[in-house]
């Protein structure tokens, strides 16, 4: 039965390409509570180092913030309307700890978890899976101003949040996860300053990225302790494939050593319970603050890992023996193609990623909990928006899920990074990732090919099963 009402836009069915993928895979879409909510000062919410970055003069494109954003919080009847029309099955969103404890810690405001409690609810009527992330950037800005993720006290204070959103929505979420991207939070938040806080400190980042771990293996026990026994848990990470750009000796270990950084950093501590051998010697810093009993507490057993990936690293081996996060990318490669972040396009990357991390740890089942691109999309007043080479990139990175899914990765859910277009972080409103356009001076959503393209494929899933 053809659910979907014909589109204005008439795409490419890649029904052959849906028939890849299992009975019960799970599709979906993401989005970020500072990325889309807006209502930053409603109905009791705190601040969040995200705000108090963005009103920094220089830190983000043309001084844009996520006060108003996509104006999800007034939408979410709309928006769930959206994710319908797309025949979404499953929809990744993240709780703004600055609304449900404004000050980090101790008094909870219920217009917070009033509001969550109302989405979960819509999606569910609507028979869309709710995944929630706990933590995807916001972090109250009183517990920075005590040191943020360089104070070991705030993984305590995560692990309280944690518990008093799973009391409330514990019944009704599908599968949670506790932090996304921490390696983001931890080297672009309190390393090198590009996000939020703006701190430039590359020791600070891993003493950040620790307690970033210890607050994740603190909430896994106190997450399962208020959700139905078998309520899947995971954690999301950046996954980065690494290459080599020729067969030197140095590009090997460099290559090595940019493994390490971008991905071993958190997926050893999680899954062996342990740092990369080497890796502080490699970054030329001391280990964090590591206490007995943390690395313990850190790898909790999970059952499932949140993969994001947009592209790959190319490496090409330095003479001198260089720090883990300064080997060099090769430049821009011939005949490469990328999106508007400067991402190379390489879809074999994703593959390759699921295959090895699927190899390498045991990660139990995998979702891909972001994949997409920004391209600088224009809306003319009309009803549609073409974006082919949105489009084609989807297609491609799929079909490296389906190439995973026939070599046995235990690929179970993908999320397009974005429902909608939002608040890209430094680059602000510049950069559109959504498959629906939003257009902020009317705040109108509009699909884009892409989205109908999306809608396409999962209808042909659907009637394939
Ligand atoms: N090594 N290395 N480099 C990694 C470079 C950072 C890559 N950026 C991401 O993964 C963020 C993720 C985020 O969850 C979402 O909130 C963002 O909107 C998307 C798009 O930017 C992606």
């Amino acid at each position: 039965m053809d659910i979907t009402p014909k589109a204005p836009i008439q795409t490419q069915v890649d029904t052959d390409l849906a028939r890849r993928f299992p009975p019960r895979f799970l599709w979906g879409a993401a989005t970020a509570s500072y990325q889309i909510e807006g209502a930053v000062h409603e109905d009791g919410r705190g601040s969040s180092i995200w705000d108090d970055f963005s009103a920094t003069p220089g830190k983000v494109f043309e001084g844009h913030t996520g006060e108003v954003a996509a104006d999800h919080y007034h939408r979410v009847e709309e928006d769930t309307d959206l994710m319908v029309r797309l025949g979404l099955s499953a929809y990744r969103f993240s709780i703004a700890w600055p609304r449900i404890v404004p000050e980090g810690r101790g008094a909870i405001n219920p217009a917070g978890l009033d509001f969550y409690d109302r989405l979960v609810d819509t999606l569910l009527e609507k028979g869309i899976q709710p995944f929630a992330t706990l933590y995807h950037w916001d972090l109250p800005s009183p517990l920075e101003r005590a040191g943020g993720w360089l104070n070991r006290e705030t993984a305590y204070a995560f692990a309280d949040y944690t518990e008093i959103v799973a009391r409330r929505l514990g019944d009704r979420v599908a599968s949670w996860i506790t932090l996304n991207e921490p390696w983001c939070s931890a080297y672009l938040g309190y390393g090198i300053g590009v996000h939020a806080p703006g701190r430039t400190d590359r020791q600070g980042a891993i003493d950040a990225a620790h307690h970033l771990l210890l607050g994740h293996g603190l909430a896994v026990p106190r997450l399962r302790a208020q959700v139905p026994a078998g309520t899947p848990v995971g954690i999301t990470l950046i996954v980065n494939p690494v290459y080599g750009a020729d067969e030197r000796a140095e590009t090997a270990r460099d290559v090595k050593l940019a493994h390490a950084f971008s991905n071993a950093w958190f997926l050893d501590p999680i899954y062996r319970g342990s740092y990369p051998e080497g890796f502080f010697e490699a970054m030329a810093l001391n280990p964090p603050p590591i206490q007995e009993g943390d690395l313990e507490i850190i790898s909790a057993p999970l059952d499932f890992l949140g993969v994001n990936n947009y592209s790959r690293t190319l490496i090409r081996g330095a003479q001198e023996q260089p720090l883990a996060d300064s080997c060099q990318a090769v430049a821009p490669i011939p005949n490469a193609c990328y999106t508007d972040m400067g991402w190379e396009i390489y879809p074999h990357g994703l593959r390759d990623l699921l295959v090895n991390v699927a190899r390498d740890y045991p990660v139990g089942n995998i979702y891909v909990t972001e994949n997409g691109a920004a391209f600088p999309d224009t809306w003319d007043g009309g009803e549609t928006i073409n974006d082919p080479r949105r489009v084609s990139y989807l297609r491609s990175y799929l079909t490296a899920c389906a190439e995973a899914l026939e070599q046995g990765v235990p690929l179970r859910g993908y999320f397009v990074w974005s429902l909608m277009d939002n608040f890209e972080w430094a680059e602000g409103y510049a950069k559109r990732f959504g498959i629906v356009y939003v257009d902020y001076s009317t705040q109108r959503r509009i699909i884009k090919e892409s989205g109908y393209w999306y809608a396409e494929l999962l209808n042909a899933f659907n009637n394939n099963n």
